[in-house]
């Protein structure tokens, strides 16, 4: 259906326009093989289990994510496989591994790739950078997208909860002429809510720009700012943490989830409102250039370049880890954990 988002109108696919017994009828004869079981892979593969659909799981074996998956219930050599192997079963491969994992198992997933099978993915960073993936497909399969927007782990609750995550889909090749019903019955298949149609290179350069910006990186750079200077100005890390963070995420967010930011402003005191409505251009001045030099960057394909080199080093995971533990190592984090230890589901 046709909806208007501010006076732009766009194209959104409903479960009520779609519903799951139409997503099972349009998939009923296709194998589904997700391949990679990280963090989208068991998101989309149980929800299209629980959801009825014929689905299979390719991963390396003797890895913890294949002892996950065993764990998870899928069965070896029934419903769970070697990558190669369940390459050569699915009919729709549903590429999930790791951006930068993708470049190396490429060579095998293709050799698989018999006309009329479909391409699947979550991100449209394999075919976008193609010059640096060499992620190139042959010209007679359906190459598609559907984009959880969220975390694997986020799709998989909101479906368990009955609720659905929203997505964003597209088509890159359709060479079977049934790539779009191919497309939106997966999207409903993995557990989407609602789903917006896009292009890969609109999804990708959005997507880089939201978890490098508001989503992730932004967010962690503007806590960390007003952390430091409540502390430099001798509060204690609890007042800093909790004026800085957990106000935020316990109390604010959720209303501006609920109605928007407007709606917030206008359930806090009049006070912080005026003080609020003074500050905000100030911080989007300041901080636009950086969004504007991100946004550079991942159009350059520098940001795709940096990931590819970065993720594609033997101790890639090793290295984040490192850098992931001084964040959580850093004060403000280290107060965090306390402060989340006082809400009363986690103090017993
Ligand atoms: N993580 C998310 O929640 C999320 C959200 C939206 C889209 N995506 C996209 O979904 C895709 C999968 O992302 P993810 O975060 O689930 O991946 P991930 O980093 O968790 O890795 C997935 C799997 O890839 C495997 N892998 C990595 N390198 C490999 C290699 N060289 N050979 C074989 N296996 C290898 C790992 O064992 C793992 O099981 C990506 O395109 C990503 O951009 C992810
Ligand atoms: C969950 C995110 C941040 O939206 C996704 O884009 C990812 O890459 O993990
Ligand atoms: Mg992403
Ligand atoms: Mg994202």
């Amino acid at each position: 259906m046709k909806l208007t988002f501010g006076s732009v109108e766009e194209n959104v696919v409903t479960r009520e326009e779609f519903p799951l017994a139409q997503a099972q009828e349009v998939l009923k004869d296709e194998v589904i093989a997700v391949l990679g079981y990280g963090v989208q892979g068991p998101g989309q593969a149980l929800n299209l289990k629980d959801n009825g659909f014929n689905v299979i799981v390719g991963q390396r074996k003797d890895s913890k994510t294949w002892d996950k998956a065993v764990a998870d219930g899928w069965v070896p050599g029934e419903t769970l496989f070697e990558l190669e192997e369940a390459c050569e079963k699915g009919t729709i491969l549903q590429f999930l591994l790791s951006d930068a994992g993708q470049i190396a198992l490429w060579p095998t997933v293709k050799k698989h790739l018999s006309p009329g099978k479909a391409l699947y993915f979550s991100h449209g960073f394999g075919v976008t950078y193609k010059e640096k993936t060499g992620i190139i497909p042959p010209a007679d399969v359906d190459v598609i997208l559907v984009a959880p927007k969220g975390s694997g782990t986020s799709l998989r609750r909101m479906f368990v909860e009955g609720r659905g995550l929203n997505s964003s889909f597209a088509i890159y090749q359709d060479a079977t002429g049934r790539a779009r019903e191919r497309v939106i019955a997966l999207g409903i298949g993995v557990g989407s809510g609602y789903l917006f149609e896009t292009d890969f290179y609109k999804e990708v350069t959005s997507d880089l720009t939201g978890e490098r910006g508001t989503l992730m990186g932004a967010i962690q750079g503007i806590f960390a700012a007003q952390y430091e200077v409540l502390r430099a100005n001798g509060h204690s890390p609890s007042e800093a943490f909790n004026e800085t963070v957990e106000e935020l995420t316990q109390s604010l967010m959720p209303l501006v989830a609920e109605n928007g930011m407007d709606w917030m402003y206008a359930n806090c005191s009049t006070t912080a409102q005026r003080g609020a409505l003074d500050w905000w251009k100030p911080f989007r001045d300041a901080t636009k250039p950086v969004f504007e030099s991100l946004y550079e960057s991942v159009k350059t394909g520098q940001e795709a370049q940096k990931s590819i080199d970065s993720n594609s080093k033997s101790d890639y995971r090793a290295k984040l880890e490192e850098e992931l533990k001084e964040l959580r190592e850093s004060e403000m984090w280290q107060a965090g954990a306390t402060v989340r230890q006082l809400r009363p589901e986690n103090n017993g």
